[in-house]
């Protein structure tokens, strides 16, 4: 039977990256989509951008929205201080199960818990099921008519504070026009776009970091 894109991508990582060092398997994971095939990663050069914010808001408890092969989710968490959790959910379980495998490569599962299903289901569960109290980093990477409504709910849920950070990927493609103009406008939020390249292409995209204001 044919493989997939993400388990050709899983077994260059394998093949590539040296187990338990995570900047070996994101080095990997570029190298493989600028030479053999492009995956929707969030990739090196806004991936740098992604580091920068990080370092920048030293997350305690992060939230990722959209796991795919894990790519973004190893690159986060290598960033983290030791008690530090990434919870990502994953909408599709063979991405789910490809990215258990990259994060365990890295050596980071202990940091990160990959949940599967629906953001809409989870995010209402978040505070029960994980304990958590309110996310200090919400990276947005899942299917792009997703962001605005899962914004609102995380709102609702209470599970945003003053000064949390939403960082948002493929603003400009795939694009995300409902959710800017929310962000952008709503006196909730002080947004700012980082003008950069769709992952290992010469189109324009960006990423959007909003505060969330209280
Ligand atoms: O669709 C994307 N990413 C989404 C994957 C995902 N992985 N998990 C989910 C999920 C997770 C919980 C969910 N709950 C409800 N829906 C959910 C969907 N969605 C995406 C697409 C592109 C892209 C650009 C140009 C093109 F020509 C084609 C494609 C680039 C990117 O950087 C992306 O991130
Ligand atoms: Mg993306």
């Amino acid at each position: 039977t044919q493989s997939t894109r993400p388990q050709r991508l899983l077994h260059a990582v394998q093949k590539n990256a040296t187990k338990g060092d995570p900047r070996s398997v994101v080095k990997a994971i570029d190298n493989f989509c600028r030479q053999k095939e492009w995956a929707m990663n969030v990739g090196d050069e806004k991936g740098c951008i992604l580091d920068s914010v990080v370092s920048e808001v030293n997350p305690v408890t992060v939230l990722e929205l959209g796991t795919y092969c894990g790519y973004s989710t190893v690159r986060i968490a290598s960033l983290l201080p030791p008690r530090a959790k990434i919870i990502t959910l994953e909408f599709n379980p063979d991405y789910a199960k490809i990215a258990r495998q990259v994060i365990a490569w890295a050596g980071l599962e202990d940091k990160i818990q990959v949940v599967e299903g629906p953001s809409g289901e989870w995010i209402p569960k978040m505070k029960e099921q994980f304990g958590v109290k309110t996310f200090d980093l919400v990276f947005l990477d899942h299917w792009k008519d997703r962001y605005l409504p899962d914004t609102k709910l995380l709102e609702d849920c209470g599970l945003l504070r003053k000064g949390t950070i939403l960082l948002a990927d493929n603003v400009i493609c795939p694009g995300t026009p409902d959710y800017l103009e929310y962000v952008r406008n709503s006196p909730r939020y002080k947004s700012q776009y980082f003008k950069s390249h769709l992952e290992y292409t010469k189109a324009e995209d960006g990423l959007e970091k909003s505060v969330f204001l209280g």
